[in-house]
């Protein structure tokens, strides 16, 4: 056996598999399962199967799911870096296919760093409804705010949150809600002998607890009628049908969806059947706890901190013309702004670029960037982060008090100077179709890898796709094939590359 196991593990596992015990110690020899999750926020999954470099074999639990050969580095590819693909393990890809998630739903994923089950929600939400992705460790929002970031939502915003607070601020408001909670991960032994090395006996009782504490906000944040999923990758029934027995036994307007004992899901051990459980022995995954519930009772539906009760829960997200001009009411307010009006502070603390210009002036810097570039105005709620400006499915007042990490769709920064920075974000969300100045450079080509190093490129003005009246000069959206990577700034023949630092081909 490759994987040292702590023996006290070794004789709860055979207590709890008794015949099957010996099969599930053998995985332990095996080589993991790798897997991708194709991106169909930007690219349909018979698309990659054309385009992809590896071979792809179907993951049965997840139509979008596909297990890669042993030493494909799929990361390795540009088309990784053009977010095509989320590299997952394969059992982790069933809870989230579980939570039934339709376009336009209020998601809720409370554990969510670093994002592999919240880009798998984004991509079926196909940038309708919305989706909150917390995480309490706020060092892990990073990488879960870059993954989202990656894939291209547009309808998503990242908190750094307890449970409680997200509880109090969106009361009965989410119509379904993923727990993948903190837990002893015995599921990733094989993968991560750290955790082998911090499992000990009081391991699961310790995550029981929390698991508790998440499970009873979460339950306060559901709507009546919605779902919520609760997942583990871990083994132990304490952290798993205990957590959610003892949880059903304080909420009875709570029941259990059946998932257990279907198809590829095994069932949960007694009292809870109807929960699923995919082990190591039985399919080609390192393993997962799932349990489907849904809440039954009509009451508390449908309202949020900082709305009226009586008024609608959700204003609907301003719709902006295809003229330049979004926010701002008249122009020559928009003017003063621009020339040096008053900062209205209302949002964080203000840069010190931000302090000569006013949020209408802004605004309207954002609203004619957008037009000269896009053609088109995104749609949200604006929100200004001091002179960062974000598109938001949530209004400004849903997040008072709640730590943010990204509010929304990341537009770009306004220069003190009037001029708008567009931001990695805005790029990697757009199809070439949503920028006047776009270009494509081959996925297979030295080209693309030159781009994601963070080279200037020497590009002819014949290539650049730009739409009718576009003038070469200016920021184009860099293409992998036909999907978008960042930005560069076209000018005399030459791409000056536009691609953060810290995303750069290594
Ligand atoms: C199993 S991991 C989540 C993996 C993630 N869902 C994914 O698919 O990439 C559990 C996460 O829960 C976070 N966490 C721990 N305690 C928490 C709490 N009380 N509330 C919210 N998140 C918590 C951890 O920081 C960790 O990132």
């Amino acid at each position: 056996m490759a994987v040292q196991l702590p023996r006290s593990f070794s004789e709860r596992m055979r207590d709890l598999l008794g015949r099957e015990y010996e099969a599930f110690a053998e995985t332990y020899g095996e080589i993991p399962h790798t897997g991708v999750r194709v991106n169909t926020l930007k690219i349909p999954v018979e698309g990659l199967q054309r385009l992809a470099p590896f071979r792809m074999e179907p993951i049965p639990w997840c139509p979008t799911g596909f297990y890669t050969a042993e030493g494909a580095r799929p990361g390795k590819h540009p088309y990784y870096h053009a977010g095509l693909y989320y590299i997952q393990e394969p059992s982790a890809m069933a809870p989230v296919e579980l939570l039934g998630v339709m376009p336009g739903d209020r998601v809720l994923d409370l554990c969510a760093a670093p994002g592999g089950k919240s880009t798998q929600i984004a991509a079926k939400l196909q940038g309708r409804g919305m989706l909150v992705s917390n995480d309490l460790n706020a060092e892990r929002t990073k990488a879960l705010a870059k993954n989202l970031e990656l894939c291209g939502a547009r309808n998503a915003v990242v908190l750094n949150e307890s449970p409680e607070r997200i509880a109090a601020a969106f009361p009965g408001f989410f119509d379904r809600i993923l727990i993948d909670a903190p837990c002893s991960g015995e599921g990733m032994f094989r993968k991560d002998e750290d955790m082998v090395r911090q499992w000990d006996e009081s391991t699961p009782a310790k995550y029981a607890g929390m698991q508790r504490d998440i499970l009873q906000a979460a339950a306060r944040a559901l709507k009546p009628g919605g779902t919520l999923v609760y997942s583990t990758c871990t083994f132990s029934p304490e952290e798993n049908e205990g957590s959610i027995a003892e949880f059903l036994a304080g909420h009875s307007q709570f029941s259990v969806v059946p998932a257990g004992g279907t198809g590829f899901f095994s069932p949960g051990f007694p009292p809870l059947p109807g929960t699923a459980r995919l082990w190591p022995h039985k399919v080609k995954g390192e393993g997962h706890f799932i349990a489907v519930l849904r809440r039954e009772d009509a009451e508390g539906a449908d309202t949020m901190a900082g709305t009226p009760p009586d008024g609608p829960s959700l204003p609907a997200a301003p719709r902006r013309e295809n003229s330049g001009r979004t926010v701002v009411s008249r122009k020559d307010k928009a003017q003063e702004g621009r020339s040096g009006g008053r900062a209205s502070g209302r949002n964080g603390s203000r840069g010190r670029n931000a302090a000569v210009l006013s949020e209408d002036g802004m605004m309207a810097a954002y609203a004619e960037f957008a037009a000269e570039q896009l053609g088109w105005q995104p749609e949200g709620f604006p929100i200004l982060f001091g002179e960062h400006l974000y598109m938001s499915p949530l209004p400004r007042e849903a997040l008072d008090g709640l730590k943010t990490v990204r509010p929304g769709w990341y537009m770009g920064q306004v220069r003190n100077n009037g001029r708008f920075i567009p931001g990695h974000p805005l790029a990697t969300a757009l199809t070439p179709q949503e920028s006047r100045r776009s270009l494509s450079l081959a996925g297979e080509g030295a080209e693309a890898v030159s781009y994601l190093k963070g080279e200037t490129l020497s590009i002819p003005a014949d290539r650049l796709r730009l739409a009718p009246g576009a003038a070469p000069k200016g920021y184009v959206l860099v293409c992998i094939d036909e999907y978008s990577v960042g930005w560069g700034k076209w000018q005399d023949g030459m791409l000056k590359n536009e691609y953060p630092a810290g995303w750069r081909w290594t």
